[in-house]
């Protein structure tokens, strides 16, 4: 039986027969990581998170998502986000994997899991990270304060991108792979000092692809950001996040989104890629700060976005190849403005005095 499951502001094609999913037998648990490396958590009484939360007020609630609310609270002296899922069963399930994901890995590029509540008779609810400056989503598209444009500069949006690569493939590298299914700029948050951290785990999926609960997993993700390719539960891979994680690098070097009536063709490839195409790769840059001065980091960063979103997803790179692209462009961008400063690059300041610079 076929159907179709909607995200908020978003739809979610879905195909796949829901008898396979009953008859299945549970995975079996993932590898356990080392025990150095696995999250500590604190189990909270749901009463005290209400009480951090003031009764999940309007005043403390960050944002809304498809799968429930956010609210920010206070324990002890730190701030602290608190998911809290709405009442359906599919939701609730997202929930639980959010935490069966999170609860075994953590990383300074995810928004991490600190602890959670489960008391018999309440709402579940997830305590994760504070993120001050909310999402990349926000930070790019919002007009309101604190912007216009808080990451003005091309080494700034590229380190940001840099970031969300190492997330992405830092899933990737799991044994077995863990795919996150919803790569897009809502699910990036910006900590004070405007670092991206990956968020969201709720569609994420430890993927052998052999194993029944992944053949049997209905594809999911947002659509704007959803890999065509992606069209039925077998044809899940790791190069589904790479093409999403491409729709939103299109998105930080454009400052458009991903799907947007007010550009013609409104989706963010067929916009971008035929400009890239006729040799015009400005036209994509963002025109409120122009694009790179640098011309190579100029062609190289709308290449490699170019590269992700690629219709055959087998001359897709892996994420492993784009954190290795994009830490090359963000050393050539920092030795460019060591060349604006007129101070020369510090690499070369070591070779011709001969001694490490501080
Ligand atoms: N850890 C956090 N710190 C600060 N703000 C957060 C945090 N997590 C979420 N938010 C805010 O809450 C909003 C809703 O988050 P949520 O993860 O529920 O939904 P979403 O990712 O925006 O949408 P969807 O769940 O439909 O994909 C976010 O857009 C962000 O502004």
């Amino acid at each position: 039986m076929g159907y179709l499951s909607c995200k908020a502001g978003s739809a979610v094609a879905v195909a796949v027969s829901s008898s396979k999913s009953a008859s299945t037998k549970p995975p079996p648990p993932p590898p356990e990581s080392p025990p150095e490396d696995r999250p500590k958590l604190r189990r909270f009484l749901h009463r005290d998170l209400e009480a951090a939360t003031g009764g999940f007020s309007a005043d403390n609630l960050l944002g809304r998502g498809s799968h429930g609310s956010v609210y920010k609270a206070a324990i002890g002296s730190r701030l602290v986000a608190v998911k809290r899922p709405s009442k359906s069963r599919e939701i609730s399930r997202e929930f639980h994997n959010e935490f069966e994901i999170l609860s075994k890995i953590r990383s300074p590029r995810f928004v991490n899991l600190l602890g959670y509540s489960a008391d018999n008779a309440k709402d579940p609810l997830l305590v994760v990270e504070f993120m001050l400056n909310g999402s990349l989503y926000d930070v790019i598209h919002s007009d309101s304060p604190p912007n216009p444009i808080p990451i003005s500069s091309w080494s700034k949006r590229i380190k940001i991108a840099l970031q969300i690569a190492k997330a992405v493939h830092l899933l990737h590298s799991q044994t077995p792979p863990i795919i996150h299914r919803d790569i897009k700029s809502a699910n990036v948050l910006m900590d004070k000092n405007l670092n991206a951290k990956l968020g969201d785990f709720g569609l994420a999926i430890r993927c052998n692809v052999e194993d029944q609960r992944v053949k049997s997993t209905p594809p999911a993700g947002t659509m704007g950001y959803l890999d065509p390719d992606y069209v039925t539960a077998d044809r899940l891979s790791t190069k589904t996040d790479v093409f999403s994680f491409g729709i939103l690098l299109l998105e930080i070097i454009s400052g458009r989104k991903a799907i947007d009536v007010r550009y013609s063709p409104s989706f963010i490839v067929d916009w971008a890629i035929p400009m890239i195409k006729r040799g015009k790769i400005g036209g994509i840059y963002d025109p409120m700060i122009g694009p790179p001065v640098d011309v190579s980091v100029r062609n190289h960063l709308g290449l490699v976005a170019a590269k992700c979103v690629r219709t055959c997803r087998e001359k897709r790179p892996g994420m492993e190849e784009v954190v290795g692209w994009l830490t090359g462009l963000t050393q050539s961008v920092r030795s460019r403005r060591w060349d604006e400063l007129g101070i020369g690059n510090p690499c070369m300041m070591v070779e011709t005095v001969g001694r490490p610079v501080e």
